[in-house]
């Protein structure tokens, strides 16, 4: 019912907790609120914020347009819907580092489990596009140092995306992965990896957990979690899918109404508003008002 009752810092802990056990864990991208509940419903184990999905979901592409209160605002929405930690996408920080340790901050506050700062040169672009640039290393290592001096929480995540693979090739990943690390990172992001062997080289490179970006029509394979995990990485995010995963069928089911006239034939493709009601908790509220969750509906 309303919030999710585990207080951000507890969140933070427990996710702390999982990421030591060095078992993968399943961070699909929440495109709204409610789909976070989802994602908890059936059991992952985090909820991604993706700064791709919600530049789109404002309609924009995702080129830096979107601001740090957008950003901090949605994840806030996000992260209060569920018990689940919920890491952020915070692009390259808004900034140099004093703008870097301000979102850290904000983001905090907002009661994430933590966030990864990217080393693109502002604007950014997203991670699976050509025509990439990345900032030189004493100016990201700037990035996290500032982030990690910033943060109040000290479970809150600070994760350092690199982008200098599809720049610069592997061996200046793995570089700079190792000096991320060094100025703090608790975890890596090596974005735009091209094969599992190349997050092992990563893997055997740095000792920190590592993110694994299964982010569709891109750079990398699909990999599976039980692939992924056989090479050591400790979470797997799914950006875009979902938001994907519904728009194709929104696509879908508005060429069958203009067509058919009615979305009769779509109805078992579709949330049904039984399990919509269980997902918003309606029974919960009759805690206040008996009169709310008083109707029964035919499954
Ligand atoms: C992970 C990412 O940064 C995101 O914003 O979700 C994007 C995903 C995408 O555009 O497919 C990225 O990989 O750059
Ligand atoms: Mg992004």
């Amino acid at each position: 019912m309303l919030y999710a009752k585990t207080p951000a810092h507890e969140k933070r802990r427990a996710f702390r907790e999982r990421l030591r056990s060095g078992e993968l864990l399943r961070f699909p991208g929440a495109f709204n609120p409610l789909s976070a509940r989802l994602i908890e419903q059936r059991g992952f184990e985090g909820v991604y914020v993706s700064g791709a999905v919600l530049a789109a979901d404002l309609g924009l592409p995702d080129i830096g347009l979107t601001t740090l209160s957008e950003v901090a605002g949605r994840g806030r929405q996000i992260a209060r819907m569920t018990e689940l930690p919920a890491i952020i996408d915070a692009d390259t920080g808004f900034g140099e580092p004093m703008n870097v340790a301000r979102t850290v901050q904000e983001l905090e506050d907002a009661g994430l489990a933590g966030l990864h700062i990217e080393d693109q040169v502002n604007p950014k672009r997203c991670g699976h596009l050509d025509g990439k640039q990345v900032v030189d290393q004493h100016t990201a290592l700037q990035r996290i140092a500032a982030a990690v001096d910033a943060r109040r929480d000290e479970d809150f995540l600070i994760m350092a995306r690199t982008d200098i693979r599809a720049v610069e090739g592997l061996d200046a990943a793995i570089d700079r992965a190792k000096a991320l690390v060094d100025a703090g990172a608790d975890a890596i992001f090596p974005e735009a990896m091209a094969t599992l062997a190349e997050f092992e080289a990563v893997r055997n490179a740095v000792d920190v957990p590592l993110l694994a970006n299964m982010t569709e029509f891109g750079k990398s394979d699909l990999f599976t979690v039980d692939q992924l995990r056989d090479v050591g990485m400790n979470l797997v995010i799914w950006p875009v899918s979902l938001l994907r995963l519904a728009m194709g069928s929104a696509m879908r089911g508005l060429d069958e109404l203009s067509t058919a006239g009615s979305l009769q034939t779509k109805l078992d493709q579709m949330q049904h508003r039984a399990e919509l009601y269980d997902l918003v908790d309606y029974p919960g509220y009759n805690h206040f008002d008996t009169d709310i969750y008083n109707f029964t509906i035919a499954r």
